[in-house]
């Protein structure tokens, strides 16, 4: 009332307000049309250069295509299994062809931009290593309310390349290895969190969902690996409202967008609470961060070496940025341009690392086999007594890198369940070349202005071309080193954290993080997933305790909630979700704990 009474005494009535929201909504349909006739034509160009692509409609593009593929997939399922099912039904979705195309153009307008991915390796290594292209508008846009694009992870060029050398030493083997004492603290806190969910007297726990503290675990240590024990003591008292503040805004991030998030993207309830979130993380690390810069400033002795701490590597880029007059003095562009770099951090290693640990732990438990081949390295290596492991490995980081077994259970689970990848952006005037051999050889394919090019990681990894027994779990795979073996894992096969300049900075952490988990649990624990006891605990959650009798006996009888399976991907309750988000494990993947006697 108060609104329209305002807008009356300014003279606007309600015929100017439905006027105004009129001409608005003509000009968002007006855009998507325009939009939708510029993607679909792009693809129509691509069908008169007697380019391969799958039946392409006017009006729906591949959306009939995709739907039908995706129609026995859970509507949460995540998006990386499409390209999979392409992969696998080539055949009948480029019935003009006799060999598989190397490249997939994909229209699903006005769902997603046009994406180009490869749907043979060469193409991959063609755009990531033998030329880089630069990281797509989406995967800046995504990062923007975390770090105004003021990080290593969105800068591109000279700028990126400086970054990148300052970043790297902190990030290397020798680094994280003698950090490895410091981290272990971050790893035990993560053992007592899930002893005491453990089950008492050789019984099993009660439910609760792993990925979520993998996730808590994941960002300690990343707080902890970059600001080094006495900076990052300081923090001690603002730290869970800055992994709050990140969390938020990584659940408000909007990944791709699309018809569907419009108005969720717009929603100025969004914006402030990025915008809240964003100014939280500068009133938190300011403090510590322009106390460390003047002890830095001030110190009579050198300056930190960037291996030192990476806060003090940041610190010091910044110092040299400045020096060099390339950011302006002032102090909240210090502050933005480092509170940038840590935020991709956390950003790019918490989530990724956290359902990494939760799936090498799933395949662990389907395959106890390969358990007892990991315990038995862990005894070997590091003693027969697991309650020792954290000591033996503070006195002896250098272990971590002997466990090679474990090593090869890692890659292959993060073959089987890949994570994120990475998108670039279509070049003007770039191709991409049919590999030798493909059928395709020398063929141009264009991947200009306007693509999105997907790097496919999740289903090259499953590509049986590549990877003999490509639906087994078999670890040895990585151990093969007789490049005549059809075990042998191919030349730039293995892309987890992908490959080329832009790889993953923290590749060496993650892997370091992932095996010290291993480490202190596996010998101690068996944990398994528990999707009954989930489902009769969602149960009671949703409806009380009224019938959690009755479905507790359905518990009993192994079916499930009301007699369901519930949702599955390839025969498992656990698989990627997130329809809008990277990939996490459905439901951060509910188990229970038994302690090993
Ligand atoms: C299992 C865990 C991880 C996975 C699967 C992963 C995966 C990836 C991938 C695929 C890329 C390439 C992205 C692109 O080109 O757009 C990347 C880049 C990056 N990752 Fe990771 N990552 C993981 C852990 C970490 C950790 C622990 C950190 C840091 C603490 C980190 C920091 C970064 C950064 C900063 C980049 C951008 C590097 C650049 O552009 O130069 N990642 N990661």
């Amino acid at each position: 009332m108060a609104i329209l009474t305002a807008l009356s005494d300014a003279g606007l009535g309600a015929r100017h307000v439905a006027l105004a929201i009129g001409v608005l909504l003509t000009s968002v349909v007006a855009h998507y049309i325009h939009r939708g006739y510029q993607v679909r034509k792009m693809f129509k160009d691509l069908e008169k250069q007697g380019i391969p692509i799958m039946k392409h409609s006017w009006l729906l593009g591949h959306l009939e295509i995709v739907g039908k593929l995706l129609e026995n997939y859970p509507s949460d399922a995540h998006g990386n299994y499409l390209p999979v099912l392409i992969l696998e039904n080539w055949r009948e979705l480029f019935p003009q062809c006799t060999s598989r195309p190397p490249v997939l153009y994909l229209d699903m307008w006005p769902f997603a931009q046009p994406f180009l991915l490869p749907l043979l390796l060469p193409i991959a290594v063609q755009f990531t290593q033998d030329h880089s292209l630069i990281k797509a508008h989406e995967q800046k846009q995504i990062l923007y309310p975390l770090t105004k694009n003021k990080d290593i992870s969105s800068m591109e060029g000279a700028e990126w390349k400086v970054w990148r050398k300052r970043m790297n030493p902190g990030f290397s083997i020798q680094t994280i290895t003698s950090r490895i004492p410091d981290l272990l603290d971050e790893v035990e806190k993560f053992y007592g969190v899930l002893e005491a969910k453990a089950g008492r007297n050789g019984e099993w726990g009660e439910v609760f969902q792993l990925e979520k503290h993998t996730t808590k675990l994941a960002m300690d240590i990343i707080f902890r690996f970059f600001f080094g024990k006495h900076v990052h003591a300081q923090l001690a008292s603002v730290q869970a409202g800055l992994e709050h503040a990140v969390m938020d805004t990584v659940k408000r991030m909007v990944f791709f967008h699309h018809i569907g998030n419009f108005l969720q993207e717009h929603n100025p309830w969004r914006k402030l609470r990025l915008w809240r979130n964003y100014q939280t993380l500068l009133d938190g690390f300011g403090p510590v961060l322009k106390q460390r810069l003047g002890e830095l400033t001030t110190d009579e002795k050198p300056r930190a070496k960037a291996t030192d701490t990476l806060v003090d590597a940041l610190i010091q880029g910044v110092m040299e940025d400045r020096e060099a007059g390339l950011v302006n003095t002032s102090d909240s562009d210090f502050l933005e341009l480092a509170v940038g770099q840590i935020g991709t951090f956390i950003f790019a290693g918490h989530d990724t690392t956290a359902s990494a640990i939760c799936w090498v732990v799933h395949l662990l438990s389907k395959h106890p086999d390969v358990l007892e081949k990991v315990r038995a390295e862990h005894d070997a290596v590091l003693g027969s007594n697991p309650d020792d492991a954290a000591s033996v490995l503070r006195s002896k980081p250098e272990l971590v890198n002997a466990l090679t077994y474990t090593n090869a259970v890692m890659k292959e689970a993060m073959r089987v369940h890949t994570n994120v990848g990475t998108m670039r952006r279509g070049e003007p005037g770039f191709y991409l070349t049919g590999p030798a051999g493909s059928g395709y050889d020398g063929m141009k394919f264009p991947a200009g202005e306007g693509w999105v090019v997907w790097d496919n990681t999740f289903a090259l990894h499953r590509d049986p071309e590549l990877w003999p027994k490509v639906h087994e779990f078999i670890p040895e795979r990585f151990l093969v080193t007789d490049e005549e073996d059809p075990m042998h894992p191919p030349k730039n096969g293995w892309r987890f954290f992908e490959l080329g300049p832009r790889n993953c900075i923290g590749q060496h952490l993650a892997m370091v993080e992932i095996k010290m988990v291993l480490a202190l649990v596996l010998r101690r624990m068996d944990i398994e997933v528990a999707w009954e006891e989930w489902d009769v605990k969602r149960y009671v959650f949703l409806f009380g305790n009224k019938g959690y009798v009755r479905e507790a006996n359905k518990v009993n009888e192994n079916r499930g909630l009301r007699g369901k399976k519930g949702p599955q991907v390839w025969g498992d309750r656990c698989y990627h979700a997130g329809a809008d988000s990277p990939p996490h494990v459905k439901d951060n993947m509910p188990v229970h704990i038994q302690l090993r006697q």
